[in-house]
């Protein structure tokens, strides 16, 4: 039989954990480059370089559709949203900042959380 979750990355509270930690993503100051989908028509290169494109919007759809497995899943949503924004944008420049500073604030709350 399946082993009981030991972690709150595979338990029940899993998906309320992730709308937690969407909505202060959301809410954060540097947010604002990466709420919703990058409008790939209007910049150049993004449609080649960027693979997968991930936001906030859409992972919060994803949430909403019952599209992660658990916490995990949704973890690599959100750190592909910094990866893509790190393969963009240069470090020092104002969008490339806000994206290691959501990072950074990202991983310090998830960590925070499972504890
Ligand atoms: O100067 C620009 C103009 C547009 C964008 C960026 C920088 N970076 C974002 O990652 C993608 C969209």
């Amino acid at each position: 039989c399946a082993k009981k979750a030991k972690t709150a990355k595979d338990d029940k509270n899993g998906l309320p954990l992730c709308r937690m930690l969407l909505a202060e993503l959301e809410a954060h100051r540097d947010a604002w480059p990466f709420l919703t989908p990058v409008n790939h028509k209007a910049v150049p290169g993004y449609r080649k370089v960027i693979k997968k494109p991930m936001d906030f919007s859409t992972i919060k759809e994803k949430l909403a559709n019952n599209q992660y497995l658990n916490l995990e899943t949704f973890i690599i949503d959100v750190n592909l949203v910094f990866d893509n924004c790190e393969k963009f944008n240069e470090d020092d420049s104002e969008i490339g900042r806000a994206g290691h500073n959501m990072r950074r604030f990202f991983d310090k709350r998830w960590t925070e959380l499972l504890q």
